[in-house]
């Protein structure tokens, strides 16, 4: 490497002298003998300059020639302009290249630099991994699944909560695994939506261990949590969902009330089941629809809320029946024992509530089997939408009898179709369907007395509250419609038996013989 450095000469007068001993044996060297002689002069006289301003040095020696060289030199100091030095410039590293442009330019590492190749390899072996994953290994059941609920499939649910009422009964808070249903609820939330108090509708639950489902009635409630209730302090506040925001009925919970029976194998496996156990469940199974009344098209009964105050008002449905000339909704008697209770409370908690007014009958051992669902049906009652009567065994004088079965009330409005079915001849129903295609109505209004109706002035009120407070002095009209549910005990015993081989009604006897039920106003769940 060495041999590779450049020289560089230049002149300096103090280098010259360092020069001086190899010039000397240079034959080619010109005027080498003057330039000794000046350096010599030159650096003898500093010498001596040196001497002279040392107080130790000894006297100069005279007479042998030392003393003229160290004499003061009277020539005056002309600095040179022009100096020839001598250096060594570094060449290139061995693999530095003057054609590599590259390899001259310093490498900048910024913060991009640094981390984006990371990045993008993260992001590659990520999506090679996700694409394993798709192409190797099948997605769990229900897990694509468009629906919340599949009637022809088992959708997977987890144990949010599970409340012990007391040691037989429990609610239990479902939360469904796979969240891949809500996508299609996007277009068409209202109708997607699974409450609905139109209908009463139940779900399978399904025991693995030995393939048996039994049938349960899932409630729109949720427990409510929070910090306090995760470290224990407080209990979670049981719920309704409500359908304020698009929150896809607060991502499909449920709740399912539940009686354990100490041989009951559904039962007791359900209500083992801890919090972040899963559970199999295939529905929705419509149990019971109520028939058409067209009061449906016009007017929709305000969801409960848990704050009664909060429930909004129905200032205006007497209004658009008196308009529309619509007859009332048929009122409703619902005979529950036990977890029975479930139905009930499904269509009165769901959206689009009954909008008839329900007398329950609730037959049950002791009080205190429904604890954490009295704050919801005391608050219908002070809504004026249901009245509660309540049975227990443990106090005889109260049992449900015959007493408390009112006589049937004629329904105030039957659907072409139940007409149809019920007593028309062919041509009648004929009629009667092409009156009803031509929009025929015998007694619709004139035009000056609809403007005269629609001009008519009708109590507002602030809230279902307010509205309550005036009608609950109204006198009821009684029941048109009955329900049933509860143990096949109950069942036969209030109704009669239902043939359960073939799943139909049977005839209607029991308590409600004689009192004008029957199949047409009479359902068994
Ligand atoms: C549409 C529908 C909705 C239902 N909703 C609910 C609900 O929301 N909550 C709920 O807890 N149950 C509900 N049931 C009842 C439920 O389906 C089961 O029948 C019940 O949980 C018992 O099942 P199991 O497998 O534990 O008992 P099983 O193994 O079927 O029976 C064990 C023992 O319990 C007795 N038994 C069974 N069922 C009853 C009963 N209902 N009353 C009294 N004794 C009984 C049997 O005679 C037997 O001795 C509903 C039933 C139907 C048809």
């Amino acid at each position: 490497m060495l041999s590779r450095l450049r020289p560089i000469t230049f002149r300096s007068p103090a280098r010259v002298a360092l020069r001086f001993n190899s010039k000397k044996s240079d034959p080619n060297h010109e005027n080498s003998d003057k330039s000794v002689s000046q350096a010599k002069e030159e650096g003898l006289s500093e010498f001596k300059f040196k001497q002279k301003t040392s107080s130790s040095a000894p006297a100069p020696m005279e007479g042998n020639g030392v003393d003229k060289l160290l004499k003061k030199s009277n020539k005056p100091y002309i600095p040179k302009i022009k100096h020839d030095r001598l250096s060594f410039e570094y060449p290139g590293l061995p693999n530095q290249d003057k054609f590599n442009a590259t390899a001259e330019k310093p490498k900048i590492i910024g913060r991009w630099t640094r981390y984006v190749p990371k990045i993008i390899t993260a992001i590659v072996v990520l999506w090679g991994a996700y694409t394993v994953k798709v192409w190797f290994y099948a997605p769990e059941k229900g897990a694509d699944s468009k629906e919340l609920l599949d009637p022809n499939g088992f959708h997977k649910f987890v144990v949010t909560h599970k409340e012990e009422i007391d040691e037989d009964h429990y609610l239990i808070e479902l939360h469904p695994k796979f969240n891949h249903w809500q996508y299609s609820y996007y277009n068409n939330y209202e109708k997607k939506s699974i409450w609905n108090g139109d209908r009463i509708w139940s779900v399978d639950v399904k025991q693995p261990d030995i393939m048996v489902v039994r049938a349960y009635t899932p409630l729109p409630l949720y427990f409510l949590k929070s910090e306090y209730t995760r470290s224990g302090e407080r209990k979670p506040l049981l719920k309704v969902v409500n359908n304020d925001g698009e929150d896809y009925d607060k991502q499909g919970v449920m709740c399912l009330y539940i009686k354990k029976y100490g041989d009951g194998e559904v039962s007791k496996y359900v209500t083992n089941k801890e919090v972040g156990d899963e559970i199999e469940l295939r529905g929705p199974n419509i149990e019971y629809k109520f028939p058409y009344h067209p009061l449906k098209q016009y007017h929709e009964r305000p969801i409960f809320r848990d704050l009664p105050s909060k429930v909004e008002p129905e200032s205006l449905v007497e209004k658009v029946k008196k308009i529309n000339k619509i007859p009332d909704f048929d009122n409703l008697t619902f005979y529950a024992a036990g977890t029975g209770i479930a139905p009930a409370l499904q269509i009165l908690l769901s959206r689009n509530p009954y909008r008839g007014y329900v007398t329950i009958h609730y037959s049950a051992q002791k009080q205190g089997e429904l604890k954490p669902l009295e704050r919801f049906m005391y608050f219908l009652e002070k809504l004026d939408r249901v009245e509660v009567k309540t049975h227990y065994d443990t106090e005889p004088k109260t049992r449900l009898s015959s007493k408390d079965i009112t006589e049937a009330s004629p329904t105030k409005y039957l659907s072409p179709l139940r007409i149809e079915k019920s007593e028309l001849s062919p041509e009648e129903a004929l009629k009667l369907r092409m009156s009803v295609l031509d929009g025929k109505d015998s007694d619709s209004k004139n035009e000056t007395e609809l403007t005269e109706l629609s001009k008519e002035v009708v109590p507002r009120f602030e809230n279902a509250l307010q509205q309550a407070m005036v009608t609950s002095q109204q006198v009821k009209a009684p029941s048109a419609l009955a329900i049933v549910c509860g143990p096949d005990g109950y069942v036969d015993f209030v109704a009669g038996p239902k043939n359960r081989a073939t799943n139909e009604q049977g005839e209607v006897l029991g308590l409600m013989k004689g009192k004008g039920w029957d199949n047409t106003n009479t359902f068994k769940l």
